[in-house]
C-alpha cells in the first residue's frame, strides 16, 4: 500500500473535521470538495459564502454540501466565547483589544476553532505566508509535552525514494541544542511515514574537513542529539554528498554508519533548509509534501503558496491522520 492509501485507510470512517481558512481559494476548495466526496474527512471552509460560491461556480465545483463559516457573521455568542478563550490563553501577552483584532484574521479564527476542539485540525498557507499561518498556532496551541520547539519537515518523494528534510519552514536560526531537537523530531516524523531513520546533520564540512563556528555548531548538535537518543543512527557534521552518496560517504567519513545511507536530512538553518527542499523539488523532480509541523500540540499544517490542489489534498490527509493518533 502506498503512503497516501495507507493514510486514507487510517482516516476513513473517523469523521475528522478539518478547517480550511482559505476557503475562497480554488485549490483549497477543489481539494476540500474531493476529500468530502471521497469520504475521508469533513471540511469546514472559512470565508464569505458568496465568494466561495463564485469560486466554485467558476471552477464547475459543487459546494452545496460543504460547511462554510463566515467569520464576519459568526453568531455573537460563539464569537464572545472565542474571544474569552483567546484572551485567557494570551493573558499577560495580548490585551482584549488586541485579541479581538487577532480574531479578524482567518488564521487566528481557524486556529481558535482547533484550540476550542470545534474541529480536529487546520490546513492553511496556500495564500498566506508561513509566518502568518503558523504564528497563531505557536502562540495558542503551543508545543506538545516533551518538545522544546516546533519545526517544519517535508517528506520528499520520487518513485520509491522517500526522505525527510527539516527544518525547512520555521526556525530562522538553530543553535546546537535546537538542531539536536529537530533531529530527534525528524526521526519520529520519518517513522510515521515508514522510513527507518538514518539522520544526517548537514554542513559544508565533513568530519572537520572545514573549520569555523558554523561547523562546530553542527558537530556539537550531533553530540547532543546522540545524547538525546543513543540508539538512533545519526551522524554529523556531514556534507550532503557524504551523507547521501555511498562512495563519497565511504571516502569522506569511512567510519560512519550513516554516511552514504542517510534518509533524514537536518539542515543547519532555515536559509539552507528552505532553499534545499525547493531545489530538490523544482530541479530534482521530487514531490515535496509539507511542511509538516513537528512538535505542535494539535494538528495544524502549513502549505507552500506554490502548492497545487493535489498538495492540499495530501497535506489534509496527513493532518487528519495526525488527529486520529
Ligand atoms: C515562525 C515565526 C513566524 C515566529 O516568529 P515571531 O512571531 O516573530 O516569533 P516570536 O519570537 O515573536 O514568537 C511568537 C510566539 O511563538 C512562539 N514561538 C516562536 N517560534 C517558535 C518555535 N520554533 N517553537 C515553538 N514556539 C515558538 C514564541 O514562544 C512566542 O510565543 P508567546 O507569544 O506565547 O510568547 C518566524 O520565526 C518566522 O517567520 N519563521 C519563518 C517562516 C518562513 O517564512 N518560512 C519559510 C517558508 S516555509
Ligand atoms: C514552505 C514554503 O516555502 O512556503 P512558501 O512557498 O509559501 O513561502
Amino acid at each position: 500500500m502506498d503512503l497516501f492509501s495507507g493514510l486514507a485507510a487510517k482516516i476513513k470512517g473517523q469523521n475528522k473535521t478539518i478547517v480550511f481558512p482559505e476557503g475562497e481559494d480554488e485549490r483549497v476548495l477543489g481539494a476540500a470538495i474531493r476529500l468530502q466526496r471521497d469520504g475521508l474527512l469533513t471540511p469546514v471552509l472559512l470565508g464569505k459564502q458568496a465568494e466561495i460560491e463564485a469560486t466554485a461556480k467558476k471552477n464547475n465545483l459543487d459546494v452545496s454540501n460543504v460547511q462554510i463559516i463566515d467569520p464576519g457573521s459568526y453568531p455573537a455568542e460563539d464569537k464572545q466565547a472565542m474571544l474569552d478563550s483567546l484572551v485567557e490563553r494570551r493573558k499577560g501577552k495580548n490585551t482584549p483589544e488586541q485579541a479581538a483584532k487577532m480574531l479578524q484574521d482567518v488564521s487566528y479564527f481557524g486556529t481558535m476553532l482547533v484550540y476550542m476542539h470545534k474541529v480536529d485540525g487546520m490546513v492553511s498557507g496556500a495564500v498566506h505566508p508561513t509566518g502568518d499561518t503558523v504564528r497563531p498556532a505557536l502562540q495558542i496551541i503551543k508545543t506538545k509535552p516533551g518538545n522544546k520547539l516546533i519545526s517544519g519537515a517535508f517528506i520528499m518523494q520520487k518513485g520509491d525514494q522517500r526522505f525527510v528534510f527539516a527544518d525547512c519552514a520555521i526556525n530562522l536560526e538553530l543553535d546546537a541544542q535546537a538542531m539536536a531537537n529537530v533531529s530527534i523530531q525528524s526521526a519520529a516524523t520519518a517513522r510515521l511515514f515508514d522510513i527507518d531513520p538514518k539522520v544526517a546533520l548537514l554542513s559544508f564540512s565533513t568530519k572537520g574537513s572545514a573549520k569555523g563556528d558554523m561547523v562546530t555548531k553542527v558537530a556539537e548538535a550531533t553530540k547532543l542529539a546522540h545524547e538525546l537518543d543513543p540508539e538512533l543512527p545519526l551522524d554529523g557534521e556531514l556534507q550532503f554528498d557524504a551523507a547521501f552518496v555511498e562512495s563519497v560517504g565511504a571516502q569522506k567519513a569511512p567510519d560512519s554508519a550513516v554516511a552514504g545511507h542517510a534518509n533524514v536530512f537536518v539542515f543547519p538553518d532555515l536559509q539552507s533548509g528552505n532553499i534545499g527542499y525547493k531545489i530538490a523539488q523544482r530541479l530534482g523532480g521530487f514531490e515535496a509534501i509539507g511542511p509538516i509541523l513537528q512538535g505542535l500540540n494539535a494538528p495544524v499544517s502549513d502549505l507552500s503558496r506554490g502548492c497545487n490542489e493535489e498538495d492540499v489534498y495530501k497535506v489534509s490527509l496527513i493532518t487528519a491522520a495526525q488527529a486520529v493518533e
